[in-house]
């Protein structure tokens, strides 16, 4: 379970840092906006260099800061790259249902992910502006199934009418809470005196979508 956007007194359990991926215009900002205070623009200017924002939700009891960081589609205003995916735990690899080549740059865009995040980061692949049904140009079978060869989530959203946005980021850090707790539980075992501390500043080790394995520790490094 999952709720609200925060309290800035209360006591955080966890932070987890997610990056916003994707081609220009396909409304990283606007989900970023909507998730955050939901708020949204159609007034929304290209994103120069990196921003993030947070909103603290309550998962399984535990609260959970999360830390989502965007940048500029355009390579021109885009932040240092590996900068910006140091410690990420968690992405949305964004592409616009309107918008075919959006969709066919994908696999550039995981490309880049693969080779600076983590290699366990928690990925969801996002269709974004579902509320322009009639001008879709990328089929949800296409999408569904690239989704399914790359073993990452996939949802389509509308950040401009607020659908399944929740869904998708709840997905993406409830899966990371798991594999995070299930590591701490691990530890726990190994360990009586061990301290489950917060994750600020750590880059974490995670098994992939599908990839959890019952009784395996997952590893995690500083
Ligand atoms: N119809 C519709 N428009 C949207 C949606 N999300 C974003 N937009 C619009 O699409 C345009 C681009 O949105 P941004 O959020 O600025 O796109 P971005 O991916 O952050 O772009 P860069 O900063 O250049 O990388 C703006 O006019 C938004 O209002 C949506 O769900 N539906």
């Amino acid at each position: 379970m999952a709720s609200g956007y925060g309290d800035a007194s209360q006591k955080i359990d966890y932070v987890f840092k997610v990056v916003l991926i994707g081609d220009s215009a396909v409304g990283k900002t606007q989900i970023l906006a909507r998730f955050a205070r939901n708020e949204f623009s159609l007034d929304s200017k290209a994103t120069i260099g990196v921003e993030f924002q947070t909103r603290t939700l309550v998962i399984q009891h535990k609260s959970v800061k999360a830390q989502i960081w965007d940048t500029a589609g355009q390579e021109r205003y885009r932040a240092v790259t590996s900068a910006y995916y140091r410690g990420a735990v968690g992405a949305m690899l964004v592409y616009d249902i309107t918008k075919r080549q959006t969709f066919d740059h994908i696999p550039r865009w995981l490309e880049e992910l693969r080779a600076h995040a983590d290699r366990n980061i928690v990925i969801m692949l996002t269709g974004n502006k579902t509320d322009l049904e009639d001008q879709r140009a990328v089929p949800t079978e296409d999408a569904k199934e690239f989704a399914q060869k790359e073993g990452l989530f996939f949802l389509e959203t509308s950040a401009m009418e607020a659908t399944k946005l929740e869904d998708a980021f709840l997905t993406v850090l409830t899966e990371i809470f798991n594999i995070v707790n299930k590591k701490n539980l691990a530890a726990d075992e190994n360990q009586s005196n061990s301290n489950p501390a917060s994750l600020t500043g750590k880059k974490i080790l995670v098994p992939g979508p599908g990839q959890v394995i019952p009784g395996k520790k997952a590893c995690c490094s500083s």
